[in-house]
This record gives C-alpha cells, structure tokens and sequence, in this order.
C-alpha cells in the first residue's frame, strides 16, 4: 500500500515515453557512466587525505546515484511499519523539508507552511493557520459564507439542469469561491473578471501540482542544478494571481499579526494545497458513485432519512450522514489523492495491499461502518490508512477538508439525480501528481430530486 515516490518516480523516468526525454536520458546516462569511471580514477590516483569521519551505518551507495537504484519495488509490503518510523518514530527528522526546486520556485523558496523545514518559522505559521483560521469558532463563523457558495452551485447547477456538467469543475469553482470568501470574510470580486480568475487559478494550480509530483533530474542530481535542465525556474513567469490576493488583502485589517510575507505564503499553501486536494476527493467520490449504482441508492435514501426532500442539507446534518461519510473514506483508502511530504511517501493504490485489506478491490464503503472501523478516521494514527499524512506534518486543513467534502458532495446528491452522457463511459484511469487526479473530466448531466423549487 504505502509506497515511496522515490521508486515510482525512478520507474516512471525510466519509462520515458517521449522522444526529448529518451535523448536526455541516453545523454545522462553517459554522463553517469563518464563521471563514475573519472570518480573510481579519481580515487585511486590522488594522494589520501585525512581519514573523513565514518558514515552512519548502511549499505554503500554508488557514485552520484546514490542508494536509489537498491530502493527495490516491495518497500509498500513493509508500509505500515516504515510510515510509522517516518512520521512518528522518527518524526522531528522526517519534519524538515527538501523541497524539489519546482517547490521552491513556487513558495519563494520554501517559505509556505507545507515546504519550509521544521522549525520556528513553520510553528509560528501553523499556528496561525490553525488557531486564527481553523479554529472551531471561526469554522462555525464562516459557515454561512460556505452555504452560501453551496446553495450558489445548487442554483447554477439547476439552470444546467438536462445538459452535460463538468463535475470537478463544479467542486472547484464552489470551493475556491468558498475558500475566498472565507478568507476575505464575504467580498470577492463578481462577474465574468472572477470566472476567468478562477478558470486560470485552476489552471495554474492543476500544473503546479503535476510539476511537484515530476521527477526533476536535479532534484536527483544536485550538482545538474545550476543547468536547470528542465527549465523550472522559469516557469513562475508571468504568473499573477498571488498578487491579485494580496490585492484584496490590502484592505484587512492591519492589526493582524501575520506578516504579507506569511499571507502569501498561507494563501498560496491553501489555494493550491487545499482546494485542489477537496476537489479532486469529490470528484473521485462521485466518479466512483457512478461507477456503483447501488452505493449510490444506499447515499440516496440516507440524504432522504437525514435531510428529507424539504429541506437543504446544513452543516448539522454532517455527522449523521454516516454512509456518505463511510464512501468518502472508501474512496480515499481504494485510491489516496495525496502526497505526504514528510520523505515523500504517500499512500497509494490499495490494490497493492491485499495482505492488509480484505477484498481490496472491491468497493465497499460498509467497511468504514463496522464496529473495528473507529480507528480509520483522518487523524493519521492509524498507519495503514494515512490520507491527510500523519506526524506534525499531517494535513494543517483537515477540520475545513472534512466539512468541504460532506457538506458540497451531500448537496450536490441530494439536490440532484445525475448520470452520464448517453453513450458515455465512466474514466477511471488518474494523471500523476502530487495530487493524483483524474485522467479524463467526470461529466454527468443532473436533474432535480426536490419538488420544493424553492430549495433551488
Ligand atoms: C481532501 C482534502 C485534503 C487532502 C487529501 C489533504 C492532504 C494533505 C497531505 C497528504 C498533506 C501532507 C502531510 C505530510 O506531509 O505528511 C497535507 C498538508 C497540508 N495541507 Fe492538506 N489536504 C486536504 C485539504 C486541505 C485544506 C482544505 C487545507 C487548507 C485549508 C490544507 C492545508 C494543508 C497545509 C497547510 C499542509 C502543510 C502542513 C505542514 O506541512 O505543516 N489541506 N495535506
């Protein structure tokens, strides 16, 4: 199950598909060869110097490459145990952070709270982030800024109703405006100037996470960094949308503590960490949904036992929705979305696992009902079940992920039948990223469920 990127990273380069890659990789691997044989005649030659302190215990690695071509393809069979050593046992090592360059060049150098290193910079913008944004009471202050977002995609959705819907572009649109809305307390910009502001945030947020994901070769061979050979540290250029936000943010008030420095760096570490991540889980959530008719009955009648057909569904009604819940973490646990950053580990496919999941194929959400299932909740202490990561790492979002996920993807069931396009087949294939996303859009054309029209 638990897989490091490292490996699938190496096997995935050396898979290289497209013609540049495969020169660039000939290229590098004559390189190797040359500077392996100029190192081993280096070493032999030239008079010895002082006797260098012993390394720490451990198998010898090559020249350059390192351990990485032992990593092996089994290391997922020990994933419990070594998650656990990485983020727990060892968690103030597996704190700090390496960011690739992509990384780097994205957070101005590794000062966001997902990048930076462990240390007093991260604590203080933790803090921030948790106790001034997530807490408890200003989730509960802002919840009327979210249903109004919500209760917005009901509306559009409804004026679509009969037509093919893009439905991870639905879950984005509807949280991001959500997500501003709550940062900037209920004024955002309107019209057509939001809707391109957003179609090109989604853009750039939807590259930026394959980037992290890619493996950059000098990431791999720092010494290659200075070539930047494939030309990452130019593609910031001409990105604006950072300072559009810190436009708005002008206006705040500037007795907060948080510096424009760290407001960026928030900002970015929630746009690109947070709403991408909520919107694909929904997307997924859905795509499987549609996959499993009856699952999705079990969904229906328990939105209309909870909620009822005369009603919108509220926040309160969350913790009761039991069975959504149980899909939702289904659908987490047969795929993760998302990267850990601590060491690069994620969780990946649960197919890999079958020692650690009975029938890990299948798709059974009543798995998460059972009574032994208390312990598979997002708080990453279980091991074998890490989708918001685990340690001081772990997700800084998940009180803000959590309502996002139950309260868009129950309202937009309960509000609406969907199904797919006559004669369309349901995509199930991903695209690689820090984010795993879904290869091809979900589209699925909806209709209404509720006679109230007026719940519309
Ligand atoms: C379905 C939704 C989400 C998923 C699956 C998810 C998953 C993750 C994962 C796997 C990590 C890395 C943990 C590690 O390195 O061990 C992470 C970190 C982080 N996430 Fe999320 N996340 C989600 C939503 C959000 C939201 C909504 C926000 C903000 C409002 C957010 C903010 C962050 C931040 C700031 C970090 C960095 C934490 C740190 O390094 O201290 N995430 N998330």
């Amino acid at each position: 199950m638990l897989n490091t990127v490292v490996a699938g990273l190496w096997s995935r380069w050396w898979d290289a598909s497209n013609e540049r890659e495969k020169l660039f990789r000939t290229v590098l691997i004559t390189a190797v060869a040359m500077i392996t044989i100029f190192w081993f005649l280096w070493n032999n030659i030239k008079p010895k110097k002082a006797v260098a302190a012993p390394s720490p215990p451990g198998p010898r690695g090559l020249p350059l490459v390192g351990y990485l071509p032992f990593l092996g393809y089994d290391l997922h069979k020990h994933s419990p145990s070594l998650a656990k050593e990485i983020v727990r046992d060892k968690d103030t090592i597996f704190a700090n952070r390496d960011p690739p360059i992509s990384a780097l060049v994205f957070t101005y150098g590794g000062n966001d709270i997902a990048w930076s290193s462990y240390g007093p910079p991260w604590t203080k913008m933790r803090k921030i982030f948790v106790r001034e944004m997530l807490s408890n009471a200003s989730l509960d202050a802002s919840y009327e800024l979210r249903k109004q977002e919500v209760k917005k995609a009901i509306r559009d959705v409804y004026n679509k109703i009969g037509s093919p819907v893009d439905f991870g572009e639905l879950a984005y649109v509807t949280s991001i405006n959500a997500v501003l809305r709550i940062l900037l307390g209920g004024g955002t910009i309107q019209g057509e100037k939001w809707t391109d502001f957003v179609a090109q945030l989604r853009s750039h947020a939807a590259e930026m996470m394959v980037l992290l994901g890619k493996p950059n070769v000098s990431d791999l061979f720092p010494v290659l960094a200075r070539f930047d050979l494939q030309e990452k540290a130019h593609m910031d250029e001409g990105k604006d949308f950072l300072q559009i936000l810190l436009d708005l943010n002008k206006h705040e008030d500037p007795a907060t503590s948080i510096t424009i420095e760290q407001v960026k760096a928030i900002i970015l570490d929630i746009f690109v960490g947070g709403t991408d991540t909520t919107t694909t889980m929904i997307e997924w959530t859905m795509a499987r949904l549609m996959q499993h008719q009856e699952v999705r009955q079990k969904v229906y009648q328990e939105l209309q036992e909870v909620v009822g057909s005369n009603s919108v569904v509220e926040e309160f009604h969350l913790p009761k929705l039991r069975y959504l819940s149980a899909v939702i973490k289904e659908t987490f646990a047969f795929a993760s979305c998302a990267a850990s950053l601590s060491a690069l580990v994620f969780q990946g496919n649960r197919a890999w696992d079958p020692d650690l999941w009975d029938n890990p194929l299948e798709f059974r959400p009543e798995r998460f009902l059972n009574a032994d299932s208390g312990s598979f909740d997002y708080s990453g202490n279980n091991f074998q079940y890490l989708p918001f990561g685990s340690g001081r790492r772990v997700c800084a979002g998940i009180p803000l992920a959590e309502k996002m996920l139950m309260l868009l993807q129950a309202s937009l069931l309960h509000s609406f039948e969907w199904k797919l396009p006559a004669g369309g087949v349901l995509e199930l294939s991903d695209r690689y990223g820090i984010v795993i996303k879904k290869m091809e859009p979900l589209i699925v054309i909806p209709s209404p469920r509720l006679c109230n029209l007026e719940l519309y």
